[in-house]
């Protein structure tokens, strides 16, 4: 069972969705708006959004129903995200570690997840922002949207509910930790390509290998061999 609700306007839905689960709900609880007014992203940033052309979707799940490491559950929503986009296109769907997706060389998803407690119960707080309909992006090089990447123009609100669905399926059925980074593994951007990274504000090459059971990513530099790296630690350049 679950239960779908929509805004016409919120400020955030990771926010939002903490009015909705003060009443008795359902496993899984979704909030999604078309028209995210303060949407927040990784590390304080802000995650913008253009009026009734992107989705701004959180679902909400009980910490009790995962028994999963914070950080293989976050690979695991990638995943599935992943996962419900590749079902839907032709085009090449990766995973950027730890977790935005990329489609065609851009970032046309940003996943946000957070702990909160509301009601005495525990939540996992899944918050996924999809540029689905948006034509330009000025000030975000890097960033794409279904439309720009695939050329398709997706309906939103079945786009949303089909989203919803799917996730619920996933979120049901978790495999054990290998086969989640297993599936990370394979579907990682840029994996065994040489590609540039900044690390301590300089420039140097290397060849991104495997994400791991601790959270890290490995990567082989041309400088220093196969080291491992946290998030943050180093930044893929291109
Ligand atoms: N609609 C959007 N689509 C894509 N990116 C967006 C959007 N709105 C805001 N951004 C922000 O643009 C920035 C560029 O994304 P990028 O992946 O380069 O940053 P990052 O996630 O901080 O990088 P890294 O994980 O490599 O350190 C991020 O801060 C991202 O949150
Ligand atoms: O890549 C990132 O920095 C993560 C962006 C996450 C954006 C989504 S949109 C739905 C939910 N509400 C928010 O305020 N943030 C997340």
């Amino acid at each position: 069972m679950s239960d779908l609700f929509y805004r016409n306007a919120c400020s955030s839905t990771n926010d939002e969705i903490t009015e909705v689960l003060l009443y008795p709900r359902s496993n899984f609880v979704g909030l999604y708006t078309f028209n995210q007014i303060k949407g927040r992203g990784q590390y304080g940033n802000s995650w913008a959004s253009v009026a009734e052309q992107n989705l701004a979707y959180t679902v909400a799940v009980k910490t009790s129903c995962i028994l999963h490491s914070d950080f293989l559950f976050n690979y695991y929503t990638a995943i599935a995200v992943q996962n419900y986009l590749a079902n839907l296109t032709e085009k090449i769907v990766k995973i950027k570690w730890p977790n935005d997706i990329i489609v065609k060389n851009k970032k046309v998803v940003g996943i946000l997840i957070e702990k909160k407690k509301i009601n005495q119960e525990n939540y996992f707080i899944i918050g996924i922002g999809i540029n689905i309909l948006q034509e330009e992006f000025d000030e975000i090089s890097n960033a794409g949207s279904l439309l720009t990447q695939t050329g398709e123009r997706f309906n939103l609100k079945q786009f949303t509910e089909n989203l919803h669905s799917f996730l619920i399926e996933k979120l049901t059925h978790i495999p054990g930790d290998d086969e989640i980074l297993a599936q990370f593994n394979s579907n990682l951007f840029k994996k065994d390509e040489i590609s540039v990274f900044e690390l301590d504000k300089t420039r140097q090459n290397g060849i991104i290998r495997n994400a791991d059971e601790n959270g890290e990513i490995w990567i082989e530099l041309e400088k220093s061999g196969l080291k491992s790296f946290y998030h943050k630690e180093i930044k893929l350049l291109y």
